[in-house]
Formats: C-alpha cells, structure tokens, sequence
C-alpha cells in the first residue's frame, strides 16, 4: 500500500520525506519493526514511543506517526503529525488490511466476568453446527477449537497492530466468525475503535480495573464504549448496567431470567452436575441441558444462546449442541486424586467472580470448603479488601497467599484482603506453591478446595521477574505424591 493512500483520509500534517513510497504494515511496537513499516510513536502511562524512533529506523521503519511537540529526528523519511496516535493507529491498521475483513461475522463480548466463557461458548455452538470460527482472547487465538500458537499477543484484547492482522488471517483460512473478547482497557484504548462489530454482548457488570481506569465511572464509561461500536447489542436483562445500555443503541436484543427478556428462562431444575432450563423466545420453548452448575454459568451459556440465535441460528438447532460444551482451560478445572478431596483450579480474580465460583461450589460440597487466594499487584486497590469478605462469607478456612505481586510487597496486598475477613479462620503462605500445597494437605476427604485467581496462567510475576508457576501442576504434582503415600505421615 502507498503511504499517501493510508494517510489521505485522515487529520495530519506531513515534514520530511515523501509519502509516495509503499510501507507495508503499522505498529507502535519498536522492537516489532521490520523494514517497510510505519512505527506510531504513541504515549503512554510507562514510555513515550518517541524515545524507540531511532530503534524503530534502525530496524527499517519507513515513516514516523506522532501527536506531540518534537523535533523531526530522521528527516529523510515521512514525520507525521497525527491528533491522536491511539486512534491512529487503530484505523490505520483497519485501512491497511482493508475491505476483506467486512466478510468477516465479528462479535465482541465484554463484562467483568465471563468473557473467555462466553466467547468459548460461542465458539463451540458455531462451531458445531458448521462454521468456522476464531476466538480470541485472554486464552489466545483458537481456531474451530485449536490453539493457533503463532499467535503471540498477552492482552486479552489485542492492539491494533496484532487483531487487524489476525482478521486478515483469518479471511485467509476461509473463517466466517470472529468471537472476541472486549475489555474495558481494550475499550478505552480504542483497540476497538475502528473494528466492525456486529453483535456486541454485555453480559454483567461489577467491580474490577477501577485504579487502572481513574473511577467506577471511567470503568463503566469504558464499559459503555461498545455501544458506539457495535451494530447491535445483545444485554444481560437481569444486570442493571447492562440493561441501562439499551438507552445508548435503537438495536438490542435481551436474554434473562425473568420474561420480559426476548430469550427467557420459564422452567429451572439443577441436578447433581448439570442444569436443565427451559427457555423461549417468542412462543416455542426450548430445553437448554447445561453440564455444569451455578448461577453464573447459566447467565454465560444463555448470553451464548442469545448471540448465536441473533447470528441467525434457530434455537431449535442450537439447543442439541448444548450438552457438550466444555469450559475454557482453567475455568472450574478439577484435579483428580485418590483421597475423595475435590480440588478445582479457577481463574476467579474478581470480588463477584469469587462469590459465584465459591456458590456454585457451596451448593455441591460434602464436607468443609477451603479456598486459597490472592490478588495481583498492580491492580484495583479496592478489590483486594472485597474478595477477602466474599471468602469469609462462603469458606470454612482460608490460604491468603501470592497471585502476580508485580511491583508491590505480596504481604502487603495479603494485609489487605485480610481487612475484609472477620469471621473464617485463615492463614498466610506468601509462598504460593506452600499454599497451595498445605491446603490440599490440611483436606479430609468430602472437603473442596478451591484454588483461584490463576487458571490457565502459567507463570507468576514477582518485580521484574517472571517465573513458571502452574496451579494445576503444583496441585497435580503434589497429589500424586499423596496419591503414593510419600506424604503421609
Ligand atoms: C494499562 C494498560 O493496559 N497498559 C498497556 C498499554 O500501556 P501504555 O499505554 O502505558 O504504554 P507504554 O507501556 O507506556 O508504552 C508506550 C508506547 O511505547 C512503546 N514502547 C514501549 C517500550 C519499549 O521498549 N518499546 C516501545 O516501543 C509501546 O509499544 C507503546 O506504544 O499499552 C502497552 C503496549 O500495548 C501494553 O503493554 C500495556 O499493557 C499492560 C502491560 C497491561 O498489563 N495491561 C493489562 C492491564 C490489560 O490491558 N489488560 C486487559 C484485560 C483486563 C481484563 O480482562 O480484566 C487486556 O485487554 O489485556
Ligand atoms: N457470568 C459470570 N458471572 C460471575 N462470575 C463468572 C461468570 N462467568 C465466569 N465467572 C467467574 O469468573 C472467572 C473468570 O472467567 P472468564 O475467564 O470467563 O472471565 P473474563 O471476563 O474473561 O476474565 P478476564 O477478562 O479477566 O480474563 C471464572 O473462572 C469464574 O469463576
Ligand atoms: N486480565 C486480568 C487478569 C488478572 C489475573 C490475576 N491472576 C492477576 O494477575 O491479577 C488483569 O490483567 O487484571
């Protein structure tokens, strides 16, 4: 593509260079560079992209993108001076790929809990009557079900740079839906900006990211955003904020417990570990056989329902599909083992997140229930003292431990938590791996325990460090030890 082609619809003022050259992709990245692109020298909370210029030229960048006050540094290429670099840059990377990816159904799913379900979900009912469908989100791209390891971006919602080149793929390989999670960062960083979202799900909305957004209001706010990008808007009825969007778009679609929703439950009966509900739209109901429990798994495959009908499925078609949908790695994860203890790995790291995984655990548990937690360093502030009143509420004891401490002391976000405890006995391992280790080991059969805030994660980021560290394979380790007796005393 020719620069000036890129640029001609867009505010900017050009010194230096020419813009009739070819460039051959955008980002903000410096280390990402490869000679032919443009590098976005964006602002941000840490770096400012213009001190990466001369590492961006000598890795072959062909012109410069910037929004502030500099000095031209390299004036044999293009410097552009842009309004906003972030919005830039998402629609130059649209433009670049271009029109190919209007063939693409794209649904964006946000909500403090539950969009990697839910976009799984989705992903598997598509998937199963006959699409091909990508998914992407804070488990990476998955492709018809499989994990597509090129793929390398860690945000849940990829930058520009990453999710337009992802379309693009994905035209390539002959895939008719993109399902993909929308977090409110992506959101107010306009990751989102330029993308052509169909549906657009909310699904619930309750506390998290409020330091890294300023306020509650900049969170919802960001929250909100998806109504300006989206066609139509598929809302959780039976959670306010998500309700209140419906003043905000002239196309909703609803789906909730209570009748005035479009899609609706009519009939409920929970088994030992699965759910039946009947639901309807319109006047033919319909036998959903969800195989899970809880509260929030209900609200997740329903919102899944909803956005797969509205696709232009009948629910009729989508109810068989139902009864084999699997959770995403890391979500309700059970670890066997021979001594009768129910062990579940989950990625729970919000106050109400907790509270429905602990529920929905409550409503099974034989014996006692022990959960070991912790909340990551360099995040909301505020959660930490909520998620310790959510344990004391539902569990019998609690390991209060390490969960990504970053660049904060673990033992003071512990403090933390444990000023929302009152009641339950708890205990304090920093050591994550002792934690969990000497919670499994204090468990009698009959009793759970839950271990949550990491899931799928796969390291621990302690400072500057990051260290492999699985909750799974710690427990697994540790109960086949147990499993041979080596631990017994
Ligand atoms: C708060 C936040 O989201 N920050 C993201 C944001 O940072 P930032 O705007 O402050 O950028 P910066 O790091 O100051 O860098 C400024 C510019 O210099 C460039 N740079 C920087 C350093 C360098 O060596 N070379 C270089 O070129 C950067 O690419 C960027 O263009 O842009 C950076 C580059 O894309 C991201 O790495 C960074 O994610 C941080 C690490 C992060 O952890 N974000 C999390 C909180 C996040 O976004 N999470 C949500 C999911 C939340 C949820 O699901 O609950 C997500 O969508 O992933
Ligand atoms: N609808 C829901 N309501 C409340 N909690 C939920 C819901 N769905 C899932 N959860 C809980 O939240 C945890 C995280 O789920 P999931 O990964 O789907 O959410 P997420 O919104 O994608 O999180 P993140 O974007 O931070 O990765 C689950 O392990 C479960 O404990
Ligand atoms: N997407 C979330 C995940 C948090 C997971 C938890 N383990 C933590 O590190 O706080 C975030 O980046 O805030």
């Amino acid at each position: 593509m020719i620069l000036a082609e890129l640029i001609k619809d867009w505010p900017c003022e050009v010194q230096g260079g020419s813009i009739r050259i070819q460039i051959n992709g955008i980002t903000d990245e410096a280390s990402q560079i490869e000679p032919g692109n443009i590098f976005v020298a964006r602002r941000g909370k840490q770096h400012n992209g213009w001190d990466f210029v001369s590492q961006a030229m000598e890795k072959g960048a062909v012109a410069i993108v910037y929004d502030q006050d500099q000095p031209i540094q390299h004036a044999e290429v293009p410097h552009i001076w842009v309004p906003d670099c972030s919005t830039f840059l998402s629609y130059a990377c649209k433009a670049f790929v271009g029109d190919q990816i209007e063939l693409l159904k794209i649904v964006a799913v946000t909500g403090t809990n539950g969009k990697t379900t839910v976009t799984h979900f989705i992903g598997q009912i598509l998937q199963q009557l006959g699409a091909k469908v990508a998914v992407l989100g804070t488990l990476g791209l998955w492709i018809n079900g499989e994990r597509q390891d090129q793929y390398t971006s860690s945000m849940t919602t990829p930058p520009p740079a990453y999710l337009y080149r992802i379309f693009s793929q994905c035209v390539q390989m002959g895939v008719t839906h993109v399902v993909i999670e929308a977090s409110s960062l992506g959101l107010s960083q306009h990751r989102l900006d330029h993308c052509p979202i169909d549906y657009g799900v909310y699904l619930n909305m309750s506390r998290d990211h409020y330091d890294e957004h300023g306020s509650k209001e900049k969170y919802e706010l960001a929250k909100r955003k998806l109504t300006t990008l989206a066609k139509k808007i598929i809302v959780n009825a039976d959670d306010p904020f998500c309700l209140s969007m419906k003043q905000h778009h002239v196309r909703t679609f609803t789906f909730g417990k209570y009748r005035t929703a479009d899609i609706s439950i009519i009939h409920k009966e929970i088994e030992d570990t699965s759910t039946i509900l009947l639901v309807q739209y319109l006047e033919n109901p319909v036998e959903l056989k969800i195989p899970f429990i809880g509260d929030h798994h209900q609200q997740n495959v329903l919102a899944a329902v909803a956005t797969v009908q509205q696709l232009g499925y009948p629910l009729q078609m989508i109810a068989p599909k139902i009864p084999q949908l699997t959770l995403p790695l890391g979500r309700q994860q059970e670890v066997e083992n021979t001594k009768g203890i129910r062990i579940v790995i989950d990625y729970a790291h919000t106050p109400s997140a907790l509270a429905a995984v602990l529920q929905s655990l409550k409503q099974t548990a034989k014996k006692r229930l022990t959960v070991v937690f912790g909340c990551g360093g360099d995040r909301d502030h505020g959660k930490r003292q909520e998620m310790g009143k959510v344990a004391d509420c539902y569990a019998h004891k609690i390991w209060l431990t390490s969960d990504n401490p970053r660049r904060e002391q673990a033992d003071m976000i512990i403090a933390q938590i444990a000023q929302g405890i009152k009641l339950t006995p708890y205990a304090i391992k920093i050591n994550r791996k002792q934690a969990i280790e000497s919670a499994i080991a204090e468990a009698s059969p009959g009793d759970t325990v839950l271990i949550a805030g990491k899931g799928h994660e796969t390291t621990q980021i302690i400072g500057s460090q990051v260290v492999p560290f699985s909750d799974f394979e710690i427990s697994r380790a540790y109960v086949s030890l147990l499993n041979m007796g080596l631990n017994d005393e």
